[in-house]
């Protein structure tokens, strides 16, 4: 029978956990050790309850580790690499991993490094911890699932195939790279201004913050065209737009990282983009600015 390791017990992780645990095995590794009872309250309001095993980095078995089928790595962003790092040693060379992180940082770097195959998954599925004992799926999305070397479609379909079948429906898909790029885009418009000016996203059609939205589309933009992501079907102003308003009640999780005290993935969001600009001879004055405050922040 495969096991799921689920690596990084929060709320994607703990709801992947929670789905996938239905149907498989699945352990959780944290780095503090957790309740095994959890609790998943779906969108619809239902609690189920399931006892899965939990490991911290240091007490997960040889044995277990090598008996896993695939690792879902669901850190933040900043955290990925090094929490793979503490359990490397133990899994086969060869077990698939399947990086759920926003932004693209972590996923060129892994798909590098580790020697079996990387799968990056991108996913509108919203989940939020209920303490130590359970999470909140709080609202249905899809998730998209892909490798950027275009070498195990088969391994994605198959992977897709069991999400969906554990209720977080989803598709695979040839260009991953693109969708992490067009979901970062999104991210990099709002999440880096809300944050800094402790708004809602809808707040950013109105003014004083409407023109440095369409400042950091801009630029954004152009380092698109100079890396070749081709731009979404209405252009990046609309799609940004139009995620705005779909989320125009939200507290987007970078505000809630910075008003929890939390670091934010701001490095795996604005850093590739300011990357590709110096890479492509392009400024990027508004997203180093926001970059440069969401540095030094306390
Ligand atoms: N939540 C959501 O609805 C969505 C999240 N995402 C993305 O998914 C990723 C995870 O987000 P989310 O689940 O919300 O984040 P959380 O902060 O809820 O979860 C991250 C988890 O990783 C754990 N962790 C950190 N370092 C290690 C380590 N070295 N070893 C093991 N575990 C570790 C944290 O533990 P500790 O509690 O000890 O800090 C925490 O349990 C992010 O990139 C996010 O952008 C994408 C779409 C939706
Ligand atoms: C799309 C958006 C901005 C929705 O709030 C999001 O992904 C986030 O909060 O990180």
């Amino acid at each position: 029978m495969s096991l799921s390791l689920i690596l990084g017990p929060g709320a994607l992780g703990r709801l992947l956990a929670l789905r996938l645990a239905a149907a498989r095995p699945v352990a959780l590794i944290g780095r503090r050790p957790l309740p095994g009872r959890q609790t998943l309250t779906t969108p619809e309001g239902e609690r189920r309850q399931a006892t899965l095993r939990c490991w911290t980095p240091t007490s997960l078995p040889a044995a277990t580790a090598r008996e896993a089928t695939t690792l879902h790595l669901t850190t933040k962003a900043y955290a990925a690499e090094a929490a793979l790092a503490a359990v490397a040693d133990r899994l086969r060379p060869d077990t698939p991993l399947v990086l759920w992180q926003n932004g693209y940082a972590t996923q060129p770097r892994l798909t590098e490094r580790w020697p079996g195959p990387v799968l990056c998954a991108t996913t509108t599925e919203g989940a939020y911890l209920d303490g130590d004992h359970g999470v909140v799926h709080a609202g249905h999305g899809r998730t998209l699932i892909g490798d950027l070397d275009g070498r195990h479609g088969s391994l994605a379909e198959r992977l897709a195939d069991r999400l969906t079948a554990a209720g977080l429906p989803a598709t695979p898909v040839a260009d991953i790279r693109v969708r992490l790029w067009h979901k970062l885009a999104v991210n990099a418009a709002i999440n880096p201004l809300v944050a800094r000016f402790g708004i809602r996203n809808g707040q950013l059609r109105d003014r004083p913050f409407r023109p440095m939205v369409e400042d950091i589309v801009a630029e954004v933009a152009a380092v698109m065209a100079a890396e070749g992501i081709p731009p979404p079907e209405d252009g990046w102003a609309a799609l940004v737009w139009s995620v705005v308003s779909a989320t125009a009640n939200n507290r987007a999780s970078m505000l809630q990282d910075v008003r929890a005290g939390r670091p934010t993935e701001h490095d795996a969001i604005l850093g590739p983009l300011i990357a590709a600009g110096r890479r492509h001879g392009l400024a990027t004055p508004a997203l180093a600015a926001l970059y440069r405050r969401l540095e030094s922040a306390p």
